[in-house]
């Protein structure tokens, strides 16, 4: 590959800091890119899908469900397994900070510059759909991406908000377990991948990226518990938005601490050396992590693990009880797995929650939204996950799983709902294989005619008109309307195959 061309003053920097090292680095500039994909275990294992796809995966070595996969060897994003959200192409360094931050099932998450999503993704999955994670991005556009990489990987329990972290911190003081900050950066590990940013790239960049990246950090310390651990993470090799960002932010917050990171194959440490005397706790940085292009198979990266001492109150696990929320409408008739069998009289009341039941009783084999509570705004109908404090005053653009709409107090279901759902908790579904021609038709948007027995049904008696859940080979891309053995497609223009 032809290298691109570096700017000059990046250049001079890194041979400064690199010294020996530097002919590496630069020659690393002359080397094929890295492709990478992650497997998304909110629908499948690893294990299933290496069993269904004929790309031939290597393992990353620091990411448990990271592959590398060869350009040219197929086209993972063209693919009908990316529409059905099996994975998630990813740079692999790009991998890093979310394994960093070690998410538990049924932490509270949150991911404060998170899109396109590809990091918040990553951690849902790693939640396995309990807890909850909060995705905010203050890009009003990049957030429309950010919601539509959520809802293709099918993430039942994500708040995503479009708000200047400013807002956040007030309604999240010392509520969340884990924090990611993957910050806004001058992008100089992006040199390789997308060349244009070697072109716009200036240097006084790192110093101005700098001044941003120090507000987000210390915004983020205040919503994280006692206990709790954030990762900061940025695409740049400066020690000003790296080493130095984290070395300030230390001597100013004594109650935090460097997590050392593990020693993954290729990763290296942080560079205190480059710091000089300026910082009391310089020293801690070398416990975060560097990824370089020229000692590993990635872009590179960084990401430094900060740990808040001391022991979580016992109150902040407690959830609020039902009603206390202020903005929200007073606490629904429970729902759950139950509402898919009890179905309100037709016409009996405008509550969109009941015609949601309606649908569950008619199309779904389970009602999935299980302990989350139904949101309702204007005719959109959400399950949000438990336990978030009132979000008054914040720009919500996802108050949780988008369900579907009500209109004349029929249920229309969201293409998000197709997503989140698995097979079986549908009453009707129609399988096509990713080979089968259908499958791309389908995705295209077009009526397709089904042949005797390919519609499957629950359970005997489901009669044969309503909604079925389209699945390529298992896996829900999404609803179509049967009736006389014909499927009405329901594939959303803008996802659509082009
Ligand atoms: C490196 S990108 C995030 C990539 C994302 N985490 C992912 O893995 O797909 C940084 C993001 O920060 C957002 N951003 C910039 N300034 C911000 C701020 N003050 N608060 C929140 N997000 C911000 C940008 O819109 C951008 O989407």
């Amino acid at each position: 590959m032809t290298e691109p061309m570096l700017p000059e003053a990046f250049k001079q920097k890194m041979e400064g800091l690199l010294e020996a090292e530097y002919s590496a680095f630069l020659a690393s500039y002359g080397e094929e890119r890295h492709y990478g994909l992650r497997v998304n275990t909110l629908k499948l294992s690893v294990e299933q899908f290496r069993g269904l796809t004929r790309l031939e995966l290597e393992p990353v070595p620091w990411a448990a469900t990271g592959f590398y996969y060869r350009e040219g060897d197929g086209r993972p994003g063209k693919h009908p397994h990316y529409h059905a959200g099996l994975y998630y192409i990813q740079e692999p360094s790009a991998m890093a900070p979310a394994e960093l931050l070690d998410v538990r099932p049924g932490e509270r998450v949150l991911d404060l510059c998170a899109a396109p999503g590809g990091k918040t993704t990553q951690l849902a999955a790693k939640l396995q759909g309990t807890g909850l994670i909060v995705a905010n991005d203050v890009h009003p556009d990049r957030v429309k991406a950010l919601v539509k990489n959520i809802e293709l990987s099918g993430v039942r329990n994500a708040v995503v908000l479009n708000e200047d972290p400013a807002k956040l911190e007030g309604a999240f003081a010392g509520y969340f377990d884990k924090i990611l900050i993957d910050a806004p950066c001058s992008g100089e590990g992006m040199f390789r991948k997308e060349e244009d940013m070697a072109k716009v790239w200036r240097p006084d960049w790192p110093e101005k990226y700098a001044e941003m990246q120090r507000t987000l950090l210390k915004q983020a310390a205040g919503m994280l518990k006692l206990g709790g651990l954030m990762v900061y993470s940025t695409c740049t090799f400066s020690p000003e938005e790296n080493e130095a960002m984290i070395a300030a932010f230390l001597d100013e917050h004594p109650a935090f601490a460097v997590e050392p990171a593990p020693a993954f194959g290729g990763w290296a440490p942080g560079r205190p050396d480059w710091l000089g005397t300026r910082y009391a706790r310089g020293a801690e940085t070398a416990g975060a992590a560097r990824l370089w292009p020229h000692r590993l198979a990635g872009e590179g990266h960084f990401a430094a693990a900060l740990r808040r001492r001391g022991e979580p109150a016992p109150m902040a696990a407690a959830e609020p009880a039902p009603g206390d929320r202020p903005g929200r409408p007073a606490k629904p008739a429970r729902r759950g797995a139950a509402g898919a069998g009890r179905a309100p009289a037709r016409g009996a009341a405008a509550d969109p929650r009941e015609a949601l039941a309606r649908f569950a009783a008619e199309q779904l084999a389970t009602a999935p939204y299980g302990a989350a509570e139904l949101e309702c705004r204007g005719e959109h109908v959400y399950a949000a996950p438990a336990g978030l404090p009132p979000l008054d005053g914040i720009r919500v653009i996802r108050p949780g799983w988008y369900l579907g709409s009500v209109t004349k107090q029929r249920f229309t279901p969201s293409h998000a709902l197709a997503m989140g759902l698995r097979a079986e908790e549908a009453l009707r579904t129609v399988t096509f294989t990713a080979d089968d021609p259908r499958a791309v038709r389908y995705l295209k948007g077009e009526t397709l005619e089904l042949a005797p027995g390919e519609l499957r049904t629950a359970t005997d008696g489901v009669p044969a008109k309503g909604y079925a859940l389209v699945c390529i080979d298992g896996y829900p891309v999404g609803w179509a309307k049967v009736q006389d053995g014909m499927l009405k497609n329901e594939y959303p223009p803008g996802w659509r195959w082009t």
